[in-house]
């Protein structure tokens, strides 16, 4: 049995990028930027007003209140060309506008009597102020987005503004999801006496699809040597595989057996976790197989703790682990020492601290107490009791918590 925190090194160690290309900017937000991005020229690229006001010289403007005349207007969108402030002139300017020749600054409406043939500036003005100097932004050459950064609105806001159409990105993995076993029905028919419905299948391609890449269901090998051949092969042909179920100790648990046989190396059998026991970890030349128990439950804390981390990493993902926080626990909760114990809790914040409770039932086999689960508290290997206002570490389950 490996530990828990070896079983996640070892994988993230196993796994990278899985290459790169080359997509428009809007499909790219939430993608993670493959190469440095340099500006090809200066932002701003002139410079330009930031106030709608008067461009104006400020050494014509020494004592306060000062009257220039008017004689130009500049509103966004205008060329500069050929327009110039002359001594003891003010022209009238919008927002973004180029500032004419001779202006070094811009005085705000506000701050005048805002005259049409002539101008009374109300305030003190200061050479430069509220001018966008050209480059101020970024300048030519300079790296505005690095390789690694995740595109949100501001980088897709900037890489438009420097005309960029295309971004290179991390592509998103393919994972095939393969179910094991005789006793599973379809989603869609009612299971007769001893089926139940593959929902694993399911959850594991919402995770897959959460964690940005790409789903495949594959179906279900049933409880034969030839069916799981047949299935594992199909699975070895994307990014990644998972499997889920047949890799306890029961007869029938063939998943470990056949991946074998079609050449994949196992890296580690059964980890010291709970729920998640007995999770396989192999690779098949370079393609991660993910061996993930059958419980619903133990499939999806497995996908949380093990494939999620893998997966964002090999979409170029820096940062793969969600962070852990302090939770003070509001009940009594003790374990068996050897392994860390995954609780499922629920949240509330009073007076700057995390309060945690149980979510619920934590038998493994108990899925409403998944559903329940605002966050994971992940007990360490060696505890056994934890009074009432202990402090343990957690996580948020899923991303909804970013609205706290
Ligand atoms: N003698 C032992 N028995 C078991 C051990 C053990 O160490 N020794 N470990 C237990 C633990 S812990 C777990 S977890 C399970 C894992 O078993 P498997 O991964 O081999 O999965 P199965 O036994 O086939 O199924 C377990 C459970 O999950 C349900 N299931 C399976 N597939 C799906 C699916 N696609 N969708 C929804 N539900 C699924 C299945 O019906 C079972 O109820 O083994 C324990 N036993
Ligand atoms: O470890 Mo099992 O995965 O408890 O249900």
């Amino acid at each position: 049995m490996v530990s828990f925190e070896e079983a996640r090194s070892v994988i993230l160690a196993s796994v990278a990028p899985v290459g790169t290309e080359r997509i428009h900017l809007l499909d790219a937000v939430g993608r993670v930027v493959a190469t440095d991005v340099a500006a090809p020229w200066d932002m701003p690229l002139w410079n330009n007003s930031a106030m709608d006001g008067y461009a104006v010289r400020s050494a014509d403007c020494g004592t306060t209140p000062c009257t220039l005349r008017v004689s130009g207007f500049l509103p966004a969108g205008a060329k500069a060309d050929g327009v110039r402030v002359e001594p003891g002139c003010a022209v009238r300017i919008m927002t973004g506008a180029p500032t004419p020749e001779g202006c070094d600054a811009v005085v705000p409406v506000e701050e005048t009597d805002n005259g049409d043939q002539e101008v009374v500036l109300n305030e003190p003005v200061l050479k430069g102020q509220h001018i966008r100097f050209r480059g101020e932004d970024v300048a030519a050459g300079v790296t505005f987005v690095r390789a690694g950064s995740i595109i949100r609105p501001p980088e897709v806001n900037m890489l438009a503004s420097f005309g960029k159409a295309l971004v290179p990105v991390y592509r998103r993995p393919t994972v095939a999801i393969l179910s094991t076993g005789d006793e599973l029905a379809e989603l869609g028919t009612t299971p007769g006496p001893g089926e139940i419905v593959n929902s694993n299948a399911l959850s594991l391609a919402a995770a897959v699809r959460e964690a940005g890449a790409i789903p495949l269901i594959i179906g279900i090998a049933r409880d034969t040597r030839e069916s799981h051949r047949e299935k594992l092969r199909e699975g070895l042909k994307a990014d990644v595989l998972i499997t889920s179920a047949g890799v306890s100790a029961g007869d029938r648990d063939l998943v470990r057996d056949v991946l074998e046989e079609l050449g994949a190396r196992q890296v580690f059998w059964k980890v010291g976790i709970k729920p998640g026991g007995p999770t396989a970890f192999a690779l098949h030349g370079t393609t991660p197989v993910f061996s993930l128990p059958g419980n619903p439950v133990s499939t999806m804390i497995t996908f949380e703790e093990f494939v999620r981390p893998a997966l964002l990493t090999m979409q170029g993902h820096r940062r793969v682990l969600r962070p852990l926080f302090k939770v003070v626990l509001r009940d009594e909760m003790r374990k068996k020492a050897g392994k860390v114990q995954i609780v499922r809790i629920r949240l509330e914040r009073v007076d700057g601290r995390w309060y945690a409770t149980s979510a619920g039932d934590q038998q493994t086999a108990i899925l409403k107490t998944m559903v329940d689960a605002e966050a994971i508290a992940v007990l360490p290997a060696e505890s056994t009791r934890f009074a009432a206002g202990d402090e343990v570490d957690a996580h948020f389950y899923g991303n909804h918590m970013d609205l706290v």
